[in-house]
């Protein structure tokens, strides 16, 4: 099924019983740095539902009251095991609310309490629209297509069709200055990620993700908007920053910390959606598709820095190993 029939399936379910009113975007960690996206597309486009994002925790223990038979709830948890996520979808369930739960692993336990589940594709060499980031951003459009209607749903669907090629050339294109950023910054041990509307999410996951988690490197994401309302106070000739500039409609606020940057900083790596090519797509939904670029290039950024760092990613000293 795709990401239409999906949606059109799960509101036959409820067309009896009011339909969907509130969606809820629910995991942990990297998988739900994959929502945020969503969340920005819905807070942006929709006129009467209403999407909340949710730590898997917080939704079980400060559950909203509009959880109910009207609610989506998509869970995503690569692993499908997570234990906050899977209580989570297992609460969905007992207040009967439809739930889409995503996952990498067919056995997780998490499908247990899917309406729907789906199974992603993972790896480099998969098309993103395939990942999870771009699955959940697709189920939102059809949920608003299918309830209220969206004017940008072709050029959406050909954003869709597009994205992947520019990602393919974006990481051709930084192959060299991922490995000069990597010789750079191999010593510095803090990072503050700038950005702005549907890449705020990234910015986020990539400092506790990929820096913090991956890394051991202390690091915080900054909204660019944000930057001048306190945080540029730190900015010097010695404090690392990298800014990552969206396309669309947000891209004032980054290209202003940018001019900022310029002037009173130094050591700041500037990656740049535009000049990585995706003005190619429709203008009124580029913006949206800025984080799922961001992703895969700075994947690139994370790997090269594990190299010289000698530090694998995967390496935990805390998940996985002790009790917590
Ligand atoms: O997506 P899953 O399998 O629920 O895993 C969540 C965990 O994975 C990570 O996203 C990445 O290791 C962590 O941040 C988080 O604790």
């Amino acid at each position: 099924m795709n990401s239409k029939e999906i949606i059109s399936s799960l509101l036959e379910n409820v067309k009896e019983k009011g339909g969907i009113k509130q969606i809820f975007l629910v995991a942990c960690g990297g998988s739900l740095v994959d929502m945020y996206p969503a969340k920005y597309f819905f807070d942006s486009e929709s006129t009467t539902l209403h999407v909340g994002m949710y730590t898997a925790n917080e939704f079980v223990y400060a559950t909203p009251k509009t959880l109910s038979e009207n609610s989506l709830v998509i869970v995503c948890s690569h692993g499908g095991n997570t234990p906050e996520s899977v209580a989570a979808a297992r609460l969905a369930r007992a207040r009967d609310a439809q739930t889409v739960t995503l996952t990498h692993n067919d056995q997780a336990q998490l499908i247990d309490y899917a309406s729907h589940n789906i199974l992603y594709a993972w790896g480099n060499d998969t098309n993103v629209v395939d990942n999870p980031m771009a699955i959940i951003l697709s189920l939102c459009v059809e949920v608003l297509e299918q309830v209220e209607g969206y004017a940008s749903y072709a050029d959406f669907q050909r954003g869709m069709e597009q994205i992947n090629g520019v990602i393919a050339r974006a990481r051709l294109q930084v192959s060299d200055r991922c490995q000069r950023f990597a010789r750079r910054f191999q010593d510095e041990n803090l990072f503050y990620i700038l950005s702005s509307g549907a890449s705020y999410g990234h910015a986020y996951g990539f400092a506790i993700c990929s820096l913090m988690e991956m890394q051991w490197l202390h690091a915080a994401p900054i909204h660019s908007g944000e930057y001048f309302h306190g945080p540029f106070e730190v900015t010097d000739k010695e404090t690392p920053f990298i800014l990552l500039m969206n396309e669309g409609r947000t891209r004032a606020m980054d290209e202003r910390a940018s001019d900022f940057l310029a002037t009173y900083g130094e050591k700041v790596e500037v990656v740049d959606a535009k000049e990585l090519g995706i003005g190619v797509l429709p203008p009124d939904v580029v913006e949206f598709f800025n984080p799922v670029l961001f992703y895969s290039i700075m994947c690139e950024y994370r790997s090269a820095l594990a190299e010289i760092r000698q530090h694998p990613l995967e390496t935990r000293r805390y998940m996985g190993q002790v009790a917590y």
